[in-house]
């Protein structure tokens, strides 16, 4: 692969250990990598005109359910709390099958780079009709992003006093036996992985006790990331503590759901021996401000989680409960809402980028991304700043109070993913097409 350089930024926000911010600089990528940082680098490779532009370290999506970009504004649960919102929905995700899984998912992922991002998660947790994870994997792979897909699962219908309904639920040993397949065959460890599987059991809510501990354990037998949602609105606190006689973080603790190797989606309703739990043992948390609002859960808060140290990155969701799938517009909810909830200096657009990039990439675990540094991985969103949201911006490097909510080029591992605003990678509309007709078969 020839050297690429990003030539003339007006602005680099770099991410790094200080933070530091260049002006009129360069990044020179080779080899997937960044090279160098600085003034008047030369190459005899490929050059791109960054001027006017704002370069940032690709955007990170920490918790999605892909597959629901085909179930988007569906008027049963257009206005319902979660458990509501969930029992309108299970019966047609009970009829996806893995077309369904991957066109939703290419949607989803093209989405997410438009918007920025090089390196997303996704939570699949139901398999009906032959669906796999690799269904997802593929998506990911022709389109060329970073992806962390994760085994989810349910094993607990509503006959065992579950919320899904039964022929949505999987048997435990079966659920074990396929988290094992998946890891075997499309997690890659090493720096620099393309691809790393994660365990994920649904919510405490539609799970045993039991594969909970199992799933722990065989994530820490194979060397995998665990994840799963948590205490996500009162009725999740209401079910812990009547099933469980807990609250979720006592729970979580107790079947080895903390550590620097488990991220917990939402956390809305975690109290202040639960932020300390996770800040004492590097637990993660992906942050969904919109969905968050769409489902009327609340404000999580985000502001005692980062003073108290813990992780924090952001996530879109599921594109039945945004219902749109942009990394920069849940950027911008996420600093809005902390000001909200706490005041107009409780976050600025500086620190709610930084969550969403380097915030989002320590969640996962990957330090090489996330920060514009030599050595680190070439990520990198250029935004242009000439667009009528910067115009009469007296700090164009301000993206989320002024700035471009849609990337002008986006590299991934120094390719080149989003060119001038358009997927390189995929023919989108054809794309968008095949959608609309399954949405549309769905409906019947
Ligand atoms: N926001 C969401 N919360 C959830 N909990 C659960 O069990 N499933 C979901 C989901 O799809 N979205």
């Amino acid at each position: 692969m020839a050297d690429i350089l990003i030539k003339n930024a007006d602005s680099i926000l770099t991410m790094d250990d200080t933070r530091r911010e260049l002006s009129g600089a360069d990044i020179l990528i080779r080899g997937g990598q960044i090279a160098q940082i600085g003034h008047a680098l030369t190459t005899t490779g490929e050059v791109h005109d960054a001027s006017g532009c704002v370069v940032t370290p690709g955007l990170v999506n920490t918790h999605h359910h892909l597959y629901q970009t085909l179930t988007r504004a569906v008027p049963g649960g257009q206005d319902a709390l979660l458990f509501g919102w969930l029992q309108t929905l299970y019966p047609i995700w009970a009829r996806f099958g893995p077309e369904e899984m991957f066109t939703s998912a290419q949607i989803g992922l093209a989405e997410l780079a438009l918007s920025g991002c090089t390196l997303s998660s996704d939570h699949l947790y139901l398999y009906p009709n032959g669906s796999r994870l690799e269904d997802t994997i593929a998506a990911a792979a022709e389109l060329g992003l970073r992806f962390h897909p994760t085994r989810g699962a349910m094993s607990i219908g509503e006959r065992d006093g579950g919320l899904p309904p039964d022929n949505l639920v999987e048997a435990e040993s079966d659920i074990l036996d396929d988290m094992i397949r998946v890891v075997d065959a499309f997690h890659d460890p090493a720096d620099g992985s393309m691809c790393r599987v994660g365990l994920a059991p649904c919510s405490p809510f539609s799970v045993s006790r039991e594969l909970m501990r199992d799933a722990a354990l065989l994530a820490r037998d194979k060397g995998v990331m665990l994840h799963t949602h948590l205490a996500e609105n009162d009725e999740d606190i209401a079910y812990s503590q009547a099933q469980f006689g807990c609250r979720p973080g006592q729970y979580a603790e107790e079947l080895g759901w903390t550590g620097s190797d488990v991220w917990h989606a939402h956390c809305v309703k975690l109290d202040w021996a639960e932020i300390d739990l996770f800040a004492r043992t590097g637990t993660g948390v992906a942050h969904c401000p919109c969905s968050n609002c769409r489902l009327g859960s609340g404000i999580a808060p985000v502001r005692t989680m980062r003073d108290q140290g813990v992780k924090v990155g952001l996530g879109v969701d599921g594109s039945a409960s945004n219902d749109t799938g942009n990394l920069m517009l849940e950027a911008r909810q996420a600093m809005l809402l902390q000001r909200v909830a706490n005041g107009a200096d409780a976050m600025s657009a500086r620190e709610a980028l930084e969550i969403a990039t380097r915030g989002g990439a320590d969640v996962l675990g990957r330090p090489e991304c996330g920060r514009l540094m030599p050595g680190k991985r070439a990520d990198i969103a250029i935004w242009d700043t000439h667009c009528i949201e910067s115009a009469g911006s007296w700090d164009p490097a301000a993206l989320l109070l002024a700035g471009p909510m849609k990337v002008k080029h986006l590299f991934v591992e120094g390719r080149q993913i989003v060119r001038d605003g358009q997927i390189a990678t995929l023919e989108l509309p054809r794309v968008i097409e095949r959608q609309n007709t399954l949405a549309r078969a769905l409906q019947g």
